[in-house]
């Protein structure tokens, strides 16, 4: 953006280098989600053969609520772990389909104040609290300079419906060091979050700034842990087991993994939380059924459902309950999540389906 095309005014941020010195990361968390990252990988590339589960709020919008609910999801995921690799969905921006709030990076007063130095901070140190915890964390990446300030402390990361044809972003996954799925588009185009993954495997040459903040030229490495991620769209839902095994052969057309996270949250259950707990236990019994599912995505806070953010910011709000899509709430999460381990263990003795 330049002055002569609109933009009103400039302020300064500080750089990704100031800010992780504010909040540095230790070698040990470095090293645990360095193994997360390899984990994922592993599960996405069929080496490892339990379940991967993202799940967490659809957006953070309260950091306390976000790692209170961290705390809960702890102990479930070391309880687990040997059938499923949970991973907390910690999303601080938010693609808007025409509007409204942008996350909590954008606008962390929840006030239309977009103090963003502020929310790159209070991001950094809520996923610096979470990786504490041992969970891996999982985001989606919208702003391309965002990622300098919080992406070394990301397990797994996600290009969303509305920005997987945007070669910004496929550059942008290119360049990151985290397993990346790409969801289908908003009209339910699979393709598209096909040549998403195959473009990020590239070397990239783009724009971008370094760790001191200077516009820069910068040469990406390419990212070969990329996988898609059916969300379902326009017209209805995709995550039966005739679109799972479609999009599979489209994969491995493209010379790709077929394994598929799939999302039980937004087109695949029209945004109701009633419908996306019903459509996770589905995606329960064609995981055990032996699918090539190798992911499941789940929007869960400690309150079911959504409410809106008014005037009155936090203050207003009920504690622990989306202010962006509709989730599952605490105690059906729990239960949700046995159930989904108690698949993978099924379809771990099972032969994979020949796709
Ligand atoms: O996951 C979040 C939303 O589905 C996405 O940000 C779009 O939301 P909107 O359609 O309410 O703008
Ligand atoms: C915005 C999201 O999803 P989608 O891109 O599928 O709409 C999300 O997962 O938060």
């Amino acid at each position: 953006m330049s002055n002569d095309l609109g933009a009103a005014t400039f302020e300064p941020l500080p750089t990704p280098n100031q800010l992780k010195a504010e909040l540095p990361i230790s070698p040990e968390a470095s090293a645990r989600i360095a193994r997360h990252r390899a984990e994922i990988d592993a599960i996405m590339q069929e080496q490892d053969d339990r379940l991967l589960v993202v799940v967490g709020p659809c957006s953070v919008h309260d950091p306390a609520a976000a790692l209170d609910y961290a705390r809960r999801l702890a102990p479930i995921a070391e309880k687990l772990k040997d059938d499923v690799l949970i991973v907390m969905r910690v999303y601080f921006e938010k693609p808007r389909s025409t509007g409204g709030w942008k996350g909590l990076i954008n606008d962390p007063q929840l006030n239309g104040t977009h103090d963003i130095a502020t929310g790159l901070r209070v991001a950094r140190k809520l996923l610096l609290d979470i990786v504490e915890l041992g969970l891996p964390t999982g985001t989606e990446f919208l702003e391309p300079v965002s990622p300098s300030y919080i992406s070394d402390l990301v397990a797994w990361g996600a290009i969303g419906a509305r920005t997987t044809e945007s070669q910004i972003h496929r550059q942008m996954a290119s360049g990151l060091g985290m397993p990346i799925g790409f969801k289908n588009a908003t009209d339910g185009d699979v393709q598209v979050a096909i040549d998403g993954v195959t473009v990020a495997a590239q070397q990239h040459t783009t724009f971008g700034i370094d760790d001191d903040g200077r516009a820069s030229v910068v040469t990406t490495r390419g990212n070969n842990a990329g996988h898609i991620i059916l969300r379902g769209g326009r017209f209805g839902p995709n995550y039966g087991t005739h679109n799972v095994i479609h999009s599979a052969r489209l994969l491995a057309r493209a010379g790709l993994s077929p394994r598929i996270i799939v999302d039980a949250s937004h087109a695949n259950s029209g945004k109701s939380h009633i419908r996306q707990l019903e459509v996770a236990h589905e995606l329960a019994a064609q995981i055990a059924d032996g699918e090539p599912i190798a992911g499941v995505m789940v929007e869960s806070f400690i309150e079911p459902g959504a409410q809106k953010l008014t005037d009155a910011g936090l203050a207003g709000l009920v504690y622990g309950k989306s202010i962006t899509d509709a989730c599952i709430g605490w105690d059906d999460t729990a239960a949700l999540l046995e159930d989904l381990a108690a698949a993978a263990r099924r379809a771990a003795r099972l032969e994979p389906v020949d796709v």
